[in-house]
């Protein structure tokens, strides 16, 4: 399994400093949503020029103008974008056309579909040429009394497509979620919050090592 920092700072300047002491632990480098709000697409190069050899993730959340805001990503340099599950297959098909013209991938995000349509979601996402997805309980709802980590992995058994996972991960629990069966623990809270993010991001990659 990889692992994953998700950058939701916001500014490039902090996501360099906190990557200098963590980026040697994570494969993949997510410039989160408001990272990528407030910086824009300049942050993708800063970070792709400084870190070339990792791949790049950017957590677009697209709703909608999938192949355009897709192919913005991939010419900044990104190797990787999340386009909304939610959103309209034609959007996910413009997102998936602009994978192809540029050979990278396109991951769809699951956040807020229901749990009990998440597995028929992730088959006509199959359908509509997605290679990957990610099951995400976002900021707000891992706020909400009686979130569990343990309860989100159960609704993506059965998954017919690799799946990354979002959800408040951190070292007492990324061994639950690689047992799951992801391919990818996305890690953001559970490393630029903790009082050490070096020893934070060494916890979480000894444990899946
Ligand atoms: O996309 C996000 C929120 O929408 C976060 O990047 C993702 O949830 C990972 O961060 P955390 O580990 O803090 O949950």
């Amino acid at each position: 399994m990889k692992l994953q920092i998700a950058l939701d700072l916001l500014r490039t300047r902090d996501a360099l400093l906190l990557l200098g002491k963590v980026a040697p632990y994570v494969d993949i480098i997510e410039i989160g949503t408001p990272l990528v709000k407030a910086e824009g697409l300049a942050v993708l190069r800063a970070i792709k020029t400084a870190y070339p050899e990792k791949e790049l993730f950017a957590d677009y959340k697209t709703m909608d103008a999938g192949e355009l805001e897709a192919t913005m990503a991939f010419e900044a340099g990104a190797d990787s974008v999340g386009v909304l599950a939610l959103a309209n297959d034609a959007t996910i098909a413009g997102a998936v056309k602009a994978g192809h013209t540029y050979q990278k991938r396109v991951v769809a995000d699951l956040i807020g579909v229901p749990p009990q349509n998440r597995l028929s979601r992730i088959s006509e996402l199959k359908d509509l040429g997605v290679s990957h997805v990610e099951l995400h309980a976002g900021l707000d709802e891992q706020s909400l009394p009686g979130y569990s980590i343990v309860d989100l992995l159960k609704t993506i058994s059965g998954s017919v497509l690799p799946f990354a996972v979002a959800g408040g991960i951190n070292a007492s629990t990324i061994v639950t979620v690689r047992d799951a069966g992801a391919e990818v623990a996305i890690v953001g809270g559970g490393i630029y919050g903790a009082e050490d993010p070096q020893d934070a991001a060494r916890r979480l990659r000894s444990a899946i090592k």
